[in-house]
């Protein structure tokens, strides 16, 4: 086939690129070429949606001749080597002038080097994060494009026009050049594996302390869900604890192994904010959670070390439940701060003019992580487009105040019974970090300065000293 049928291209056609191939199809004008490396996923999703009008490709060449010039077309297959060698094909048949996006999840600094070096073809090049999942895909995902300005001016009506839509607003917006896309989407991981930490905390605490079950769970988090939780994550929650296992009767959540997976972003976040120096404690939390949870043999192990002597029943379980859900509140509150900080200072690092207030407000719909809340972020940055720290804003500081007393009980509860709950933990202690009027951290430039000389700043006055440690201990300035 030949025709220059199509006017846009999808590359990868498994779950998040079969649905958003038919979200672009199901739009007014466009007709949508489709190719996979295996030709299976083609003539399934062709077969199975005749009404989207597809134009199948089975080879690059082919692909490249059935789209309208200028050519566009959107990579969604594993992120690595997979998406270079897709790269590489799509270069090979692709022209100056025509556009590569690739909506896949992908490492920023790979896409960075992506667009540099497809750059110098002459062909654009777009890292687009895309989130939302199987469903979002298909009916408007939350989409954080980078790439130059002038693949926006092409891209940003498609993009538009497939996103979700949120207050009346598309969730799409050019989050800055090159990489930033992917840097955001990266962030956007690393405070859903946060969320979803937390969430399970929170689940955690109320089953061993209260000995509900799941479906009870389940009623606690769909009324959560009616108020300032209100979440995907908190919604999706609920059915999963409501699930009962068909081959065995039981709740589902009971048979699933306790082992968590993980592809990638959540350890991307927390390496990337290691480098750029940003304290993101809960999202670090919650990605070693999932790790720890997947080395069965080291739990076993552990499995007959001594843990607390007597049982903390709760008293009271209706306080109890409510004291969990402030603290899921607080921590959750944490985990944001701390993702749009990782955001502030990769922007600051890299050059990119990222609008956090935007960031905010594309992902109040169709991603992973929408939350009511978001509109209180994004009044934060409209308020403050500076804002130092998001938790320190009035609206948060305030739902902080008010629930860290909860969350401290919360937090002795669990350490109390022995129920690990990292993620709680970490973001209050966090939390305490920030506030707290003098750190330790003194003590420590102290020790630095005794072993390597490493030198430390005074309270009283500016420069650099060294204490003689092992000369007569008087201090020098250095
Ligand atoms: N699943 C989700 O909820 C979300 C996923 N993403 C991201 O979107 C992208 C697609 O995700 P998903 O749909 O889950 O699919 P997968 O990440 O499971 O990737 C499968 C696709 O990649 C293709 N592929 C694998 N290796 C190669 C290769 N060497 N060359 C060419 N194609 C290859 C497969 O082709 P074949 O059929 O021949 O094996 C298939 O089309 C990923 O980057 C993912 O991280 C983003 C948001 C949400
Ligand atoms: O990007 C996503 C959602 O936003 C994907 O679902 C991603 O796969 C989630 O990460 P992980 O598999 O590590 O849980």
């Amino acid at each position: 086939m030949s025709d220059r049928t199509a006017n846009i291209g999808v590359v990868g056609l498994a779950v998040m690129g079969a649905n958003l191939a038919r979200n672009l199809a199901s739009r007014e004008g466009n007709t949508v070429a489709v190719l996979n490396r295996s030709r299976g996923r083609t003539d399934a999703l062709v077969s199975e949606h005749p009404e989207a009008g597809f134009v199948p490709a089975y080879s690059y060449e082919e692909f490249a001749a059935s789209l309208a010039k200028p050519r566009t077309a959107i990579i969604m297959v594993q992120a690595g080597a997979a998406t270079d060698a897709t790269i590489d094909a799509l270069v090979e048949v692709f022209e100056p002038g025509d556009i590569i996006v690739d909506g896949g999840n992908a490492y920023f600094p790979d896409t960075i080097r992506r667009e540099r070096a497809v750059r110098e073809t002459g062909i654009n090049f777009v890292g687009a994060g895309i989130s939302g999942g199987e469903e979002g895909a298909l009916n408007g995902p939350s989409i954080m494009p980078g790439g130059s300005d002038e693949s926006w001016v092409t891209l940003g009506p498609i993009l538009k026009s497939i996103a979700a839509v949120a207050e009346g607003e598309p969730c799409v917006t050019h989050v800055g050049h090159d990489g930033a896309g992917h840097f955001v989407k990266m962030v956007h991981n690393g405070i859903e594996y946060a969320d979803m930490q937390l969430i399970a905390e929170a689940y955690d605490l109320i089953r061993r302390g209260t000995g509900k079950s799941p479906a009870e769970i389940a009623e606690i988090f769909a009324e959560w869900n009616r108020g300032e939780l209100e979440s995907y994550l908190i919604e999706i929650t609920a059915e999963v604890l409501r699930q009962n296992d068909a081959a065995t009767g039981e709740p589902l959540v009971d048979v699933i192994l306790d082992q968590a997976g993980a592809k990638g972003t959540g350890a991307w976040t927390v390496q990337t904010a290691l480098s750029l120096g940003v304290p993101v404690s809960g999202i670090a939390e919650a990605t070693f959670a999932r790790s720890l949870s997947s080395h069965p043999e080291q739990r076993e192990a552990a499995r007959d070390l001594p843990g607390p002597s007597t049982a903390t029943p709760v008293d009271d379980e209706i306080a109890f439940v409510e004291d969990v859900r402030q603290a899921l509140y607080a921590s959750k509150i944490v985990a944001y701060s701390q993702g749009f900080d990782e955001i502030r200072a990769g922007a600051a690092e890299y050059g990119w003019n990222i609008d956090l207030g935007a960031i905010s407000k594309i992902w109040r719909g169709g991603c992973i992580i929408r939350a009511q809340f978001l509109n209180r972020i994004a009044e934060a940055y409209a308020e403050q487009p500076e804002l130092p720290l998001l938790m320190a804003a009035p609206y948060f500081a305030d739902a902080l105040g008010r629930g860290q007393e909860a969350w401290r009980r919360v937090v002795v509860h669990a350490t109390n019974a022995g129920i690990p709950a990292p993620a709680f933990s970490s973001s209050l202690a966090y939390y305490d970090g920030l506030r707290a009027e003098r750190l330790p951290a003194a003590l420590v430039q102290g020790q630095r300065d005794f072993f390597g000389a490493h030198t430390y700043r005074r309270v009283d006055r500016a420069g650099s000293f060294h204490t003689l440690w092992s000369g007569d201990r008087s201090e020098v300035e250095a």
